[in-house]
């Protein structure tokens, strides 16, 4: 298994506008962009720090994930994602070393990086997103 780095931190917000304030006004942060990914029900805000990036995530739907988490836990940190070079052969790899995948194929995450989640309950409580990107 390889990590290159951590791609991104993503954390769950009620309202991106108003989450944006805080990271660019007050750390000052400089947003890269916004996206909507509708496969995942979310509308994304980057703001990248270093060689990573934070990931503000807004649910566009009361059935998605977001909308769920934050239902469940309260807005805040939702996912970490770590960087590899090949998501096919580390999902493969996950697998045989028996973690639960939540996706066994890639999809498609903001950006058009190739995306799979891992559960939580097989990652020490923390949602893991493997992260390809060109
Ligand atoms: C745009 C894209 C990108 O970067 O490009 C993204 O990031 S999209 C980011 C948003 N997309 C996703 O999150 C997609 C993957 N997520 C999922 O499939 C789901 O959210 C699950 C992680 C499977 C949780 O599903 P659901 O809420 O239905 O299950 P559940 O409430 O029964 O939770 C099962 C157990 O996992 C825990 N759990 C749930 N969400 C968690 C989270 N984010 N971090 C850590 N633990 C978590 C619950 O507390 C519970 O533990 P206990 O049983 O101990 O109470
Ligand atoms: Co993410």
């Amino acid at each position: 298994m390889k990590v290159l780095k951590v791609d991104h931190i993503g954390v769950a917000v009620k309202n991106l506008e108003e989450s944006l304030k805080f990271y660019q006004e007050i750390l000052g942060l400089e947003l890269q962009g916004t996206e909507i990914v509708e496969e995942q029900k979310v509308k994304v805000a980057f703001l990248p720090v270093g060689d990573s990036e934070i990931e503000l995530l807004e649910s566009t739907d009361p059935d998605g994930p977001i909308a769920k988490f934050i239902e469940k836990k309260g807005a805040g940190l939702q996912h970490i994602a770590l960087r590899v070079p090949n998501i096919e052969e580390a999902i493969k790899e996950l697998k045989e070393k028996g973690v639960r995948m939540i996706d066994e194929k890639p999809r498609y995450g903001a950006g058009g990086a190739k995306i799979a989640f891992c559960h939580p309950k097989s990652t020490n409580g923390v949602l893991l997103e493997l992260s390809e990107r060109k």
